[in-house]
């Protein structure tokens, strides 16, 4: 089911939660909203879903404006990052819950509940009490619980954000493979770039309220829209008046550079347009080399290298060096 947002504006009292935002949703596609804490990701994600009803703007399902449409009618389904289980029911039962409000025959229910206990991977476990369970798995059941009732979209809110680390991982490339299979229009909330970047199909860069850009992982990496998104994805060096340093980029005296650690050259030989600098540190960090530079005026530039770059330039600290920017990106002064 695709959804449109368009025009959305959400204040509480004072605070302009959302601001005319417009966002469009592919039927089938995994879309994550990613920001910083605070930046509207909630709040417009409760408004696709019904929970909150905008100032302004629109709310569009299936073509059909949907925006004052109660949540029961919106074929949603959720999962939140508590979503409580029903404790006193069995994991069958909690799956089945939904299902058997609507009076869904015994026998389609039983089928049901075991496709969806197969689907989490959690098949034997269906007799268990959440209390059984751990995090992560109590979690696959809150989704199969919302999947029960074969909603048009699922809308998950931090859906791993209480989990550690490791099950976080394990669960988001899980979560990748479930919406292969079952290809519902998903939309997850998160504030960790590395979940939104590994398994989304699009995304969504919140800031303030507003979208900062939209687009595939690798374009919101390759051609960050803004100096928000460029230093809130992936890490950057930002070298205030990059002139000086070096003289042949077409970029004004007072120009801050952004760039990437991977896209710089370093080599221990002068040459023209590379610009010397001091290794302060260098780390091998076995899968690569990270070093950290000074350029002539102090400026710290962090360089990240395949480790056969790395141990042949056999960096150490002290050591001259002469770099050269692959990929620089120039942005208009933050306001
Ligand atoms: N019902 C409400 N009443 C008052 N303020 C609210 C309400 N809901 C959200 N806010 C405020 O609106 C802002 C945006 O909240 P929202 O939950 O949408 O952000 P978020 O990007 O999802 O942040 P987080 O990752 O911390 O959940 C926050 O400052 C929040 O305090």
């Amino acid at each position: 089911m695709s959804i449109l947002v368009r025009d959305i504006s959400k204040r509480f009292g004072d605070f302009q939660a959302v601001d005319d935002v417009s966002v469009s949703v592919e039927s089938g596609s995994l879309v994550a909203l990613l920001g910083p804490s605070g930046s509207g990701k909630s709040t417009l994600l409760r408004i696709m879903a019904g929970l909150e009803v905008p100032d302004r703007g629109q709310v569009w399902i299936e073509n059909e404006n949907a925006t004052y449409r109660p949540v029961q009618q919106r074929q949603i389904g959720f999962v939140f990052q508590h979503y409580a289980l029903f404790k006193h029911l069995t994991i069958r039962q909690n799956i089945a819950f939904g299902l058997n409000i609507q009076k869904v025959a015994k026998a389609q229910v039983k089928q049901k509940v075991d496709e969806l206990l197969e689907l989490i991977q959690l098949k034997g476990l269906g007799d268990r009490y959440p209390s059984q369970l751990s995090g992560g798995q109590r979690q696959r059941v809150a989704l199969a619980r919302s999947l029960a009732a074969q909603p048009k979209t699922l809308l998950l809110d931090e859906p791993f954000g209480a989990l550690d680390a490791k099950v976080r991982k394990e669960l988001r490339t899980w979560l990748r493979d479930l919406h292969d299979r079952v290809h519902v229009t998903t939309i997850f909330v998160t504030h960790d770039q590395e979940e939104a970047m590994e398994i989304s199909d699009h995304v969504v860069i919140m800031n303030k309220g507003k979208v900062e850009q939209i687009g595939t992982p690798a374009e919101i990496y390759d051609r960050p829209a803004s100096e928000f998104v460029m230093r809130f994805i992936g890490e950057t060096n930002i070298i205030s008046s990059a002139k000086r340093h070096f003289p042949y980029l077409e970029i004004s005296d007072h120009d801050r550079v952004f760039l990437r650690p991977h896209d710089l050259l370093i080599q221990s030989e002068p040459e023209t347009n590379f610009a010397p600098a001091i290794v302060s540190s260098a780390f091998n960090l076995g899968w690569e080399g990270q070093a950290e530079l000074l350029l002539k005026d102090d400026q710290k530039l962090i360089v990240k290298l395949e480790r056969d770059r790395f141990d042949s330039l056999d960096l150490h600290p002290q050591k001259e060096v002469y770099v050269k920017p692959l990929k620089t990106r120039v942005f208009a002064e933050a306001i």
